[in-house]
């Protein structure tokens, strides 16, 4: 008997156990609609020029592999934070926030969620939306942390379901921990107005939260990063305690490049040294210390500045495709199909994904009659949708909803 005999069969990930039914499907019309990575007009992964350009500057500058810090290279760091923060902002100025570039958004998330675990105590709880990404609960309960829902998608009109979002924080213990998509919800694509992101931070200050902003998305949303920025920057210009886990995997297309950066704000520069020693003992066992090719790209699309004008560009353009293809999709279902549903959903909802309100039943018909493919819980990638497919794909929705 070997010591692995007891070891279960693990479920396949909701998300690419689609992914791999794709791949099976042999029919010449099928649509994955499940991936959650950009894709260009022709259904094509994306590398941006400026990535490229980054990358050819990079290697004939003829680099030493040497181990990067544990907190990995702090040209990169500052300029992750810039981004976030913006440069007008206080703690930015003042030097006071901890940041480690870590292993993307997920690296960033776990390294986070230890931080959180040893200094405010396993007895710790996050609220986190419902739904949110399936691998934060994961990621949280991994790290030793408890987690409780507050409500987030009003299911009847796929909008935010704002009374209950706020009835739920209200409800919660004063001092928890909030955990907020800084932009482009996943997996619903709803993200709170300026005006109920006020309501929202108004609970968190009187209640005390740790703000965790989970920001995947910035740039990638809107087109505009400082737009995408709006929530925490709010927050964090009215002083409130922010933790922020940043991937540069959608908006730089560096997906499995793992760049990403954790930052915590802090009271003052002393502070700021504390928490950053203990994110150090943090991240030591873990990973000792990240990887040096991403940082470096994504440090020169950052600080050189015709490679960071050329990214904007990039970057507005693969978010003005998606906010293209969502008109697209809606026009053909009211106009061409003459669909007699709402579908306003479709062009008020933002970034990469697309929460339609199909039911489980509809989407294996989608599967299995149409050849198209998307999670259970009815979301779509948007990046999937292309000018070659999208009439087809209206087609199949209205035929599976009418
Ligand atoms: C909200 C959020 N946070 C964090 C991440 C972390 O991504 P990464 O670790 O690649 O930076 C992601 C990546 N999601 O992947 C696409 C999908 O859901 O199919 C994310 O959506």
């Amino acid at each position: 008997i070997t010591a692995w005999a007891n070891v279960p069969m693990g479920p396949p990930d909701p998300i690419l156990g689609v992914v791999e039914a794709f791949k099976k499907d042999t029919s010449d019309i099928k649509v994955n609609l499940s991936v959650g990575a950009y894709r260009d007009d022709s259904g094509k992964p994306r590398v941006l020029d400026c990535v490229r350009k980054a990358e050819d500057f990079i290697i004939s500058q003829r680099l030493d592999k040497e181990y990067i810090p544990i907190i990995g290279l702090d040209s990169f760091n500052q300029a992750a934070i810039k981004f976030a923060y913006g440069e007008n902002s206080a703690p930015l100025k003042e030097n006071r926030i901890a940041v480690a570039q870590s292993l993307s958004g997920t690296g960033s998330l776990r390294v986070a969620a230890s931080y959180i675990q040893r200094f405010m105590g396993s007895n710790t709880t996050i609220l986190v939306p419902k739904p949110t990404w399936g691998n934060h609960l994961s990621v949280f309960h991994d790290a030793g942390l408890k987690t409780t829902d507050y409500r987030y998608l009003n299911k009847s009109t796929n909008s935010l379901d704002i009374q209950g979002f706020l009835s739920d924080i209200e409800a919660a213990p004063n001092g928890s921990v909030i955990l907020l998509h800084g932009c482009a919800h996943n997996p619903t694509g709803v993200d709170p107005s300026p005006e109920q992101w006020k309501q929202i931070m108004e609970v968190s200050q009187r209640k005390k939260f740790v703000n965790f902003f989970d920001v995947a998305y910035q740039g990638f949303a809107s087109g505009d990063p400082h737009k995408d920025a709006y929530s925490l920057r709010l927050f964090t210009d009215n002083n409130l305690p922010i933790i922020l886990a940043q991937s540069f995997a959608k908006n730089m297309g560096l997906y499995g490049e793992r760049i990403g950066a954790v930052s915590i704000v802090c009271n003052d520069v002393e502070e700021k040294n504390r928490v950053l020693s203990q994110m150090k003992i943090l991240i030591r066992p873990l990973y000792s210390s990240p990887p040096i090719s991403g940082a470096r790209i994504a440090e020169r699309i950052f600080n050189d500045p015709s490679l960071n004008k050329e990214w904007l560009t990039e970057l507005k353009g693969m978010a003005d495709r998606i906010i293209e293809m969502r008109s697209l999709l809606k026009s053909h279902l009211v106009n061409d199909f003459n669909s007699k549903l709402n579908w306003d959903h479709i062009t008020s909802q933002i970034g990469m994904f697309c929460f339609t309100g199909m039911t489980p039943e509809q989407v294996v018909r989608l599967r299995d009659e149409f050849h198209i493919y998307l999670t259970s819980n009815g979301r779509i990638s948007v990046a999937g949708v292309n000018s070659k497919n999208v009439r087809y794909i209206a087609e199949s929705f209205h035929k599976v909803t009418q």
